[in-house]
This record gives C-alpha cells, sequence and structure tokens, in this order.
C-alpha cells in the first residue's frame, strides 16, 4: 500500500523530481525524490547507490534529513523520502533579492553562512552515523559534497539551513583519497579541478567560498560566456569587490575560502574558529 500521498513537484534534484509528499500514516509532510531508474546507466546508478549510504551516515540539524527509500519496481522508480524544507532554496531567496534590488543584510548573510559551514563541517569531519543498520561502528568519514551551490542549500520549517543534495558527492574511506572525477556546476568549479580533476575537501570550500560570494553580490565570483573563459578567470582568481555595504571581515574570508592554491584554504574548522574567536563551545547547536 502506498504510504504517501503524492502532492505538488517542488523541484528537480540530481537524478530526479522533488515531490511534496504526505505521509498517510500521520499526516507529515515530507519530500520525496522520484527517480526513473530505467533511464539510468551503470556509472550513474553507482552514484545514486553512493548517495543512499552516505545518507545514512548524516544527522545533522544543518543537513536535510533522510527518511527512508523505497524501490517500486513495477513503475521502476525508486523514491528517497527526506525532510521537507518549506523556505525552498537560496538560488530563489538569491534571484528574490534580485529582482527587488535589495541585498541581503550582513546578519542574514553571517547567520546563512554559519549554518552552511556546520553542515560542511559535519560532513568533512564528522562520524558516520550507520542510522540504516551498516554493520560498521561509528568511524571518522569524510564526505565530500561536491556540488555546494544557492540550488542545494533549503530553508527549513525550523528556519534553519539545510545542506541538501548529495547526488554527487563521495565518501572518502582514505583522508588523502582523492574522488575521481567531478561533475559540479562549472560556476563553481575549483582552479585544482580545471588543471588535474581531483577533488578533495578543500574544493567544496571553494565552492562555499563562491556561495557566499553570491549571496554579498547576488552573482557568482566568476562568470562568461564561455566554459573556456570561465576556466582562465577561475584560474586566475581574480574577484571583484563585494558591495561596500559589507565589511572587510566578511570579504577577508570570501577571499581565503577563493585563495587559488587549496592548501591556502581554511579548513572548516579554521572558519569555525574565525567566526567564534573567543569560544570554545561546541561548533554543533
Ligand atoms: C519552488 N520550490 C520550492 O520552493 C521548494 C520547496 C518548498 N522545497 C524544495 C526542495 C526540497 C525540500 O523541501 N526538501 C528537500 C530535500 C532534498 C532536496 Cl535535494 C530538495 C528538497 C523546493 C525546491
Amino acid at each position: 500500500m502506498e504510504q504517501y500521498e503524492p502532492l505538488e513537484i517542488i523541484g528537480t534534484g540530481s537524478f530526479g523530481l522533488i515531490r511534496k509528499v504526505r505521509r498517510k500514516t500521520d499526516g507529515k509532510i515530507l519530500a520525496r525524490k522520484e527517480i526513473d531508474y530505467r533511464r539510468m546507466n551503470e556509472k550513474e546508478r553507482n552514484q545514486l547507490s553512493a548517495e543512499f549510504s552516505i545518507l545514512c551516515e548524516l544527522d545533522h540539524p544543518n543537513i536535510v534529513r533522510y527518511y527512508g527509500r523505497h524501490v517500486d519496481k513495477i513503475n521502476c522508480m525508486i523514491y528517497i523520502i527526506m525532510e521537507y524544507c518549506e523556505g525552498g532554496d537560496l538560488s530563489s531567496i538569491i534571484k528574490k533579492c534580485k529582482k527587488e534590488g535589495t541585498f541581503l543584510s550582513e546578519n542574514t548573510i553571517w547567520h546563512f553562512f554559519t549554518q552552511i559551514l556546520r553542515a560542511l563541517h559535519e560532513c568533512h569531519y564528522g562520524y558516520g552515523k550507520n542510522k540504516c543498520g551498516s554493520n560498521h561502528s561509528q568511524q571518522h568519514i569524510t564526505i565530500l559534497h561536491r556540488d555546494i551551490k544557492p540550488d542545494n542549500v533549503f530553508l527549513g520549517s525550523d528556519n534553519k539551513l539545510k545542506l541538501g543534495d548529495f547526488g554527487l558527492s563521495r565518501k572518502l574511506n582514505l583522508d588523502r583519497e582523492f574522488a575521481q572525477t567531478y561533475v559540479g556546476t562549472p560556476y563553481y568549479m575549483s582552479p585544482e579541478l580545471i588543471t588535474e580533476s581531483h577533488y578533495d575537501v578543500k574544493s567544496d570550500i571553494w565552492s562555499l567560498g563562491c556561495l557566499l560570494y553570491e549571496l554579498c553580490a547576488l552573482q557568482p565570483p566568476f562568470q562568461a560566456k564561455s566554459q573556456p573563459v570561465l576556466a582562465i578567470k577561475i584560474s586566475a582568481g581574480t574577484i571583484s569587490p563585494i558591495p561596500s555595504r559589507y565589511s572587510d571581515e566578511l570579504y577577508n574570508i570570501i577571499k581565503a575560502m577563493l585563495m587559488v592554491d587549496p592548501n591556502q584554504r581554511p579548513t572548516t574548522m579554521e572558519l569555525i574558529k574565525m567566526l567564534n574567536p573567543n569560544k570554545d563551545t561546541a561548533y554543533r547547536e
């Protein structure tokens, strides 16, 4: 028996649509990613399997909560059940500001940045939660999101930001092991990916820097009409100043995350300490 009443389609994620659904047992509103696996090749099916195993490891207030999955063999569909985020995605919030000619306040930007940073820190340095009963004990795992962008950050019903869509993410078993291929959004592609195509935690930091820049300037730091020109601009790493309404502190953090040399970029822990210099409180709410 179908456990969920399908409601309207609310967006598109990696591999499929996102639909609002109502759980029949208690009326709870959730989001369901709907994937037709007939159209998936072997590599995409492996990536989907990787997404499931990653979603089972993550349990954090700033990461979209995963409730489970269901395979509909008759219709060749896979459904991933996740937390509903009634505020939609950051991309829509940025578009609304541009349309209205307004800017996000510096306080709002720090509030957004702190939450996404906590989510990314959990991915990079958290401990697996094995919520799906996998047999390994809690161990340190490194999860690379690999597609951090405003379209993949959502505003939850608790007014908290949630990092979502781990459809392109990778679990690294060895800290220094590199994910071999990169498939994310070109605007946010880091310099090392243009030259070497190796992706690691510092590449997520670059994308986070691009996202923070876009929250301020309402446009990405690197833009071009063609990918070759975009690649040249990214490799040069030269960015225009953010609007003068924002502090030097904010601009300095963006510049640090957009250092062309990945070794010069801060880790999530270093960024958290920059935000809370005098506090040694746990970074997790
Ligand atoms: C116009 N659509 C929206 O405002 C919107 C709303 C109300 N929710 C969403 C998206 C999600 C949502 O509500 N929960 C999600 C879980 C995972 C992923 Cl990849 C996306 C979502 C969207 C795109």
